[in-house]
């Protein structure tokens, strides 16, 4: 069994887009726990503001399988793959960590934890004390070098 942790972030339709996810995500994955609901301004461009949430989850699939997964929920809420990375988006499903595993490939542990506090937060609430496999440092730790974010307590699964 491999603990995984993904992070979700959408800044159209949110709340609708950001349920639907987390119940698929619900049903393909065991031990699902979710963060609170992390609010920031859209990175990189102009648009409406992100909501982010991150999830732990356990899984006996191998990385390939899970990112194919990720693949599939996207396609299915109508991700648009042709527009630009920094561009407002419906869903977007990223893998982050996969056990303490180092993956060029599938750029694991994901670089954009230690870029933006909207991945950082989240995974730092669900995981206080593990240890980044390349900083060497707990999450808390790292938390601690970034500025902080509004988060809320949405049920978000009861929320359309
Ligand atoms: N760790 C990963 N998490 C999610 N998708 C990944 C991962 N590694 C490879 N992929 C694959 O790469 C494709 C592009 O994903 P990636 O998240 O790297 O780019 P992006 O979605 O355009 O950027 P961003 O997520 O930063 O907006 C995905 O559709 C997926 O098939
Ligand atoms: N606040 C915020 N900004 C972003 C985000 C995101 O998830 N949250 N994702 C992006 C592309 O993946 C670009 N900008």
């Amino acid at each position: 069994m491999a603990n995984i942790h993904i992070n979700i972030g959408s800044n159209r339709n949110r709340r609708e887009n950001l349920s639907k996810a987390i119940y698929a995500i619900k049903v393909m994955f065991e031990n699902t726990v979710f963060s609170k609901v992390y609010e920031s301004r859209a990175f990189g461009f102009k648009g409406d503001n992100f909501y982010n949430v991150g999830i732990n989850a356990t899984t006996n699939l191998i990385i390939a399988e899970v990112v194919n997964i990720l693949h599939d929920i996207e396609e299915n809420l109508g991700r648009d793959r042709e527009a630009s990375k920094f561009s407002s988006r419906s869903i977007d499903l990223d893998l982050t960590l996969y056990d303490s595993v180092i993956d060029q490939n599938y750029n694991l542990p994901r670089d954009d934890i230690l870029k933006y506090n909207f991945v950082l937060m989240p995974l730092a609430e669900l995981n206080p004390n593990l240890v980044h496999p390349q900083q060497h440092q707990t999450y808390t730790q790292l938390r601690a070098t970034m500025s902080g974010l509004k988060s809320y307590n949405i049920d978000i699964l009861n929320t359309e």
